[in-house]
């Protein structure tokens, strides 16, 4: 069967630090839906070293936290982090293209249970996740003044109107 035509997401906001484009600090994410997954392709820079040569395992895991909550788009509501295990399986080299595919595996009450994969362009997978996503609804933002501008990643987003082949 074809691949799904991919649909590219909106970041989650501007200043997000895993896809908001005016982070300067941040990763500069960008995501696509494929179907029921969303993917995304990083190449991690000097930035983001751990060991020489090497990417950091947190910023591995900040960029699969931060894809996870592009599932949130496919599932239609607002969730956050409750768990987050990253399997580190060989060593990331910097400088080369990983793709990272997450999808919900599966949904229980508020529980989203999550798995992304990190596959290299020689084929090898080199770590993946799995994350337990608790849904909350806007209040859990009010106490930081963010409930309205959570509201507007629902209200704003309208992924067919972003399709596009590539
Ligand atoms: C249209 C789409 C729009 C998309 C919008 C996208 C994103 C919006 C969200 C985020 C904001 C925007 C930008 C960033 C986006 C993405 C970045 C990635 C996401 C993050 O980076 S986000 C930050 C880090 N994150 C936190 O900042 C959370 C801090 N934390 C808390 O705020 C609380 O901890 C909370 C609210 C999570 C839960 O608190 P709570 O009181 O509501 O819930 P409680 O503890 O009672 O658990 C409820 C039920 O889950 C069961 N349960 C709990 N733990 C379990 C476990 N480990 N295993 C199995 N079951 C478990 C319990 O047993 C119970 O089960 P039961 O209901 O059956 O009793």
């Amino acid at each position: 069967m074809a691949d799904p035509m991919p649909i590219s997401l909106p970041p989650h906001h501007p200043q997000c630090l895993g896809c908001g484009p005016d982070n300067p600090a941040g990763l500069h994410l960008d995501v696509h839906r494929h179907g029921d997954t969303v993917v995304t392709d990083i190449t991690f820079d000097p930035r983001h070293r751990g060991a020489p040569g090497l990417a950091h395992g947190g910023a591995i895991s900040a960029a699969c936290d931060d894809l996870f909550g592009f599932v949130l788009y496919l599932v239609e509501e607002v969730a956050v982090t409750r768990t987050l295990t990253v399997n580190y399986l060989a060593p990331v080299p910097l400088g080369q293209p990983h793709r990272i595919t997450a999808r919900l595996q599966h949904r229980h009450g508020r529980r989203l249970h999550l798995e992304a994969t990190g596959t290299g362009p020689d084929g090898l997978t080199r770590f993946t996740a799995e994350a337990l996503f608790l849904t909350v609804d806007h209040n859990h933002f009010a106490p930081h003044g963010a409930d309205t501008e959570v509201q507007a990643m629902f209200t704003h987003h309208q992924p067919h109107d972003r399709e596009h082949h590539n």
